[in-house]
């Protein structure tokens, strides 16, 4: 199982997501940016890393969100999402190929990596309850 933890990014009552370029296993899909765990690694260490690595950003993870599993035909994932607030730092992609900043009202609406789908629909239950 690999465990892969990503960021929902909020600011201004958007949201950032982040699409993968060609190049990247699972193309051109919309995902909430970060990486693999390293060994050793905390999971708020891996996602400030990853976003300082793909983004240039500076971020504080403040929620973890329900883990979700995944099987994709040639590998297993448990993306492990948390609510992160902005720091610092004007983005700029390393990876990606494009960037948004998200209403939520549109989050459905994206071209999602599958696993995200469920994260996408849990953090807006989430927002809902705490409105
Ligand atoms: N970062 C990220 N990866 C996701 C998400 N959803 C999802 O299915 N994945 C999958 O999880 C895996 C994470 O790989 P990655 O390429 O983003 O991670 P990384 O930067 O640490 O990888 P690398 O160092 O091997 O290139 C990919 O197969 C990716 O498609 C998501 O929301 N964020």
């Amino acid at each position: 199982m690999i465990k892969v933890v990503c960021a929902i990014l909020e600011q201004f009552d958007r949201v950032l997501v982040t699409q993968r370029s060609e190049r990247m296993q699972e193309p051109l899909l919309w995902e909430f940016p970060g990486g693999k765990l390293e060994p050793g690694e905390e999971e708020e260490e891996c996602l400030a890393r990853e976003i300082w690595e793909e983004l240039s950003l500076r971020i504080q993870p403040i929620l973890r969100l329900q883990p979700v599993i995944y099987a994709f035909p040639d590998k297993d994932i448990e993306l492990i999402p948390y609510i992160c607030t902005y720091q610092s730092g004007v983005i700029q992609l390393s990876e990606h190929k494009a960037y948004q900043w998200a209403h939520p009202q549109d989050l459905l609406s994206y071209s999602w990596c599958p696993p995200d789908i469920p994260v996408a629909k849990d953090y807006l239950r989430t927002k809902g309850a705490a409105s």
